[in-house]
């Protein structure tokens, strides 16, 4: 058996959790590979939600999943996603069965702008609230630039004190790589 690394662990705590016809979110829509993911993960019947404060993000996620020919199962929101909860439609709360956060910066992009720990804590709490039972949060944690070690800091006193009775927390590393390799913390809604 061979581990599976960071990045295809994350798609495939993802692709267990997210079906044909169910609600998805790329909390940092970045250049588009999550929000094409996940829309590939919930079909022609699903939907995904694809938001990132920049402009520029948005555009280039748009260009990929046009070229895809998926962009009807995406609604894009240029909007900072604490704001989750007003984005999403009531109605489809329940359905929402995955989220992801790529923690960071746009690659290629402003490095200045970058993810900051209380606007993620807002985010997964409001998730927390919405989804169903078995729905996932999946977060990649990158913390090899200076704002993002103390990301890491304070969402990691976060994960750790949610209830165990409200979310199974998993942290999915590797410990022995040099340069700080980005990992996973996974939340499962109980
Ligand atoms: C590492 S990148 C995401 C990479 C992306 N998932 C991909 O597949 O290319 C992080 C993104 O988070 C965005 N971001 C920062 N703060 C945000 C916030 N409060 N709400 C939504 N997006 C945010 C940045 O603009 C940036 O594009």
């Amino acid at each position: 058996m061979k581990l599976l690394g960071v990045l295809p662990f994350a798609r495939f705590l993802l692709e267990r959790s997210i079906s044909p016809g169910d609600i998805a979110v790329d909390c940092t829509a970045g250049n588009g590979h999550d929000t094409l993911f996940l829309a590939n993960l919930v079909g022609n019947t699903g939907h995904v939600y694809s938001v990132d404060i920049q402009e520029t993000a948005i555009t280039n996620t748009k260009l990929k999943v046009e070229e895809a020919e998926v962009a009807n199962r995406i609604t894009f929101h240029q909007s900072g996603h604490e704001h989750i909860s007003t984005l999403i439609p009531k109605e489809e709360y329940g359905m929402v069965k995955g989220a992801i956060f790529n923690l960071g910066y746009l690659p290629g992009g402003d490095k200045s702008i970058v993810t900051q720990s209380q606007t993620t804590i807002k985010a997964i709490d409001s998730l927390l609230e919405l989804m169903p039972k078995g729905g996932m949060i999946v977060l990649v944690i990158y913390h090899g630039h200076a704002e993002g070690a103390a990301e890491r800091d304070h969402l990691m006193e976060y994960v750790t004190s949610l209830d165990q009775k409200k979310a199974h927390v998993l942290n999915y590393s590797f410990i022995n790589q040099a340069n700080n390799p980005p990992f996973i913390v996974a939340i499962e809604k109980r």
